[in-house]
């Protein structure tokens, strides 16, 4: 239970002056999934968690005849004429001249009602007017000013104004005026963080630190380097690793099992594969081996970059599971991607003995109760699926290891769950193909252990990445028909922007007819809203190369392997992320042969965009990649976190805070080695820090165990 001191923070936002029930849903909407907890109704404690982004500093008064060209400026100025438009002509502002004795300013209100300006700006009478400086023929103006008031006023108001992100339909004023009044609800805390700490870095305390970023009294005050930013960042991120560190501690308290395997399957499988181990796959494999004979439980994840191999570790990792009697899983987030694993595995698994099966949403009926059967009667040993995998009624008989592929889409909410339905005893492996940056990595998988795979398979020629402008388009598909002559095999990805899915398809399908009628029979086409058997159809007919060149929307993103494949067009490419561009670019370059990657963008192109272009070109590292992304993106952008799920900062920008990180990693364990169970004075006050930030499944654990 929430401790009652917390109640004021977590009271509705609808009482406040200013919100109504239509405000209440948006601000909901708008400031709650940035703490990962979505809902309908906005609480104090939001509004407090929605920081500023800068300030407008109105501190600046010069004369009129000494305005600058631009920025902000406030002017003290007498009302001279008033200037309606003519009646009836809408498109004419109402201006207004005002003067200080060095010069006329015009002041231009569009739309705007007559009567309230003409309450504002009495003529004759003095105004302290502050906006946006602008000039029209030479003549300075400043366009619906943020601020007019009277002497009175101006002496009351805050000079140095926090500028906070806004959302279509939030105004700067009432969201401005809404967070004032919650600060006043703002009750007394304990202190969570040690003393001596917060001495030597200088920093406020929780409630100080809100109130100078709300209220700031510099412009420095809202920066990222400011003490009341970081004291606030330093909160955020320590409920995260104390979090994390409740949730492994707690799920290495489940007695795991012994999983120690004979190695004969193991060895039927290396010695069917096509090729040996790289260094780097074999020591994620011994990391593996070693977790899962020993009794604690395993919870690893394999980091591993596009094309190094996760597949063939994940399933020595199954075999071995198998070999000691058990069953395992493994599971992965769409269904064409279930549908290669299970073909790429059956053929190892046959030659090894290990009866396999497929699960996805797609198997219904008769044929899903028959496998339903077998996975639960235990003659089933291998089980490869979507996510249906676990939401369904799906009875294991002995499940020994889950691998999960491509998790980083899920949370630690997820893993939990995932725990129950497991069981507590059973292992989990789980992979991601997209490098994240270890900052990243630490407040997503920081209850993990980590193995990374860094070395590609020998023989991996680099990709050549060009950059492109779509003006070009003409010379890039007789480049492509000179490749496809020669009987290779080539990708086209086009773009799903956010906007309407109709349109972008429209986009595919029109590129896919324009190619098909230069590439007669050799072009397929997949996307996102095709029928499960015709994706099938088309991407084993480019798998078996029956069609040379595959057009697509990001479908194709994650996972697909088609090692015969080597040449990658991406169209638009300044529309994706780093990230995105790096793991769709991995679809190539995963055979012998050499291989290229073709960028095309729509000019202009804008700065971050050209700079991701040019990281693509110049590295195909995807852990530097990954760190260039954070850099230019941010981490909830990067991680996709609003379908996620995943714990994103309101106050910590993993970007600069790295540090404090590292920092609030380490407190967590140190705090719990000394109070595993958070009973002491200091202990007390950090499960208030954990309701703070909506921890509340940490603080179950705490009790639970
Ligand atoms: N040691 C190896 N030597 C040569 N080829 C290998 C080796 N390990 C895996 N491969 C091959 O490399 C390709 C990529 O492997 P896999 O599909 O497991 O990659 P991945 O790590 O899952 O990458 P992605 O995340 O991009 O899908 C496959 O075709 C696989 O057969």
């Amino acid at each position: 239970m929430r401790p009652p001191l917390l109640n004021p923070l977590f009271a509705g936002a609808a009482g406040l002056k200013g919100i109504g029930a239509k405000l209440d849903k948006l601000l909901a909407g708008f400031l709650r999934p940035a703490h990962g907890t979505p809902g309908e109704t906005t609480r104090i404690v939001d509004l407090l968690f929605h920081l500023p982004s800068g300030i407008v500093d109105r501190r600046f008064r010069p004369k009129i005849n000494g305005l600058p060209r631009d920025g902000v400026v406030t002017v003290e100025a007498t009302v001279m004429r008033h200037r309606p438009p003519p009646p009836g002509n809408r498109r004419v502002p109402y201006r207004v001249d005002v003067s200080d004795g060095t010069g006329p300013l015009t002041l231009v209100f569009f739309h705007a009602y007559a009567d309230s300006i003409r309450r504002a700006l009495p003529e004759g009478e003095t105004r302290f007017i502050s906006g946006k400086i602008d000039w029209f023929n030479d003549e300075p103006q400043i366009a619906h000013p943020d601020h007019i008031v009277s002497a009175d006023e101006f002496g009351r108001m805050p000079l140095i104004e926090p500028v906070y992100p806004l959302t279509e339909g939030l105004s700067p004023k009432v969201l401005a005026k809404a967070i004032a009044q919650a600060l006043e609800k703002l009750p007394e805390l304990p202190e969570w963080q040690d003393l001596p700490f917060l001495q030597r870095h200088g920093w406020p305390s929780f409630q100080q630190a809100l109130r100078t970023l709300h209220h700031p009294l510099a412009p420095t005050a809202v920066g990222l380097e400011s003490p009341d930013r970081r004291r606030l960042a330093y909160d955020e991120l320590l409920a995260n690793q104390l979090a994390l560190t409740l949730v492994r501690a707690n799920m290495k308290r489940a007695q795991g099992r012994k999983l120690p395997g004979t190695g004969e399957l193991r060895s039927r499988l290396i010695k069917a594969l096509p090729y040996s181990l790289t260094n780097a796959q074999a020591e994620a494999v011994n990391d593996i081996l070693r977790d899962m004979a020993s009794g604690d439980r395993m919870l690893r994840l394999l980091q591993g970059d596009v094309g190094s191999g996760k597949t063939v570790v994940a399933l020595l990792a199954l075999a071995t599971a198998i070999e000691s009697g058990a069953q395992g899983a493994l599971m992965v987030p769409t269904e064409i991607l279930a549908r290669q694993h299970h073909a790429t595995l059956s053929k190892l698994c046959d030659a090894a003995g290990i009866s396999v099966t497929l699960l996805t949403g797609r198997e219904k009926g008769k044929t899903r109760d028959e496998i339903l059967a077998r996975v639960a009667a235990g003659e089933t040993a291998l089980v490869v699926g979507t996510h249906a995998l676990f939401q369904e009624h799906v009875v294991f008989k002995d499940l020994g290891l889950v691998v999960i592929d491509e998790q980083h889409r899920f949370g630690v909410h997820q893993r939990l769950a995932l725990q129950a339905k497991a069981g507590g005893a059973t292992d989990l492996l789980v992979m991601t193909a997209t490098p994240i940056p270890r900052t990243l990595a630490l407040t997503v998988y920081g209850d993990m252990d980590v193995s990374k795979l860094t070395e590609k398979p020998a023989g991996r020629l680099p990709i050549d990445t060009r950059v492109i402008p779509m003006a070009r388009m003409d010379d890039v598909i007789d480049g492509l028909a000179r490749s496809i002559a020669q009987g290779n095999r080539a990708y086209w990805v086009c773009p799903l922007v956010e906007e309407s899915e109709q349109v972008d398809l429209a986009a595919a399908e029109e590129r896919f007819l324009q190619l098909a009628s230069r590439f007669k029979g050799q072009v397929g086409l997949v996307h996102g809203r095709m029928k499960g058997p015709d994706k099938d159809r088309v991407m084993q007919e480019f798998k078996d190369g029956t069609l040379q060149l595959l057009v697509s929307t990001t479908v194709i993103e994650v996972g697909v392997d088609v090692p015969e494949a080597t040449a990658i067009v991406i169209e638009n490419a300044e529309r994706f992320g780093l990230a995105q561009l790096h793991q769709l670019r991995g679809r190539v370059g995963r055979g012998s042969g050499k291989s290229s990657c073709l960028l095309l963008y729509q000019e202009p192109l804008g700065e971050t965009a050209k700079a991701r272009l040019s990281i693509m070109r110049e590295t195909e590292d995807g852990f530097r990649i990954a760190e260039e992304d954070l850099r230019l993106r941010g981490a909830g952008e990067m991680l996709g976190t609003r379908q996620s799920g995943l714990p994103l900062f309101s106050m910590a920008d993993l970007s600069t805070d790295g540090d404090l990180l590292q920092a609030a990693r380490d407190d967590a364990q140190l705090v719990l080695n000394k109070d595993a169970k958070l009973t002491g004075p200091r202990g007390e006050a950090l499960r208030v820090l954990l309701y703070l930030f909506e921890r509340d499944e940490a603080i179950r654990l705490l009790s639970a165990g």
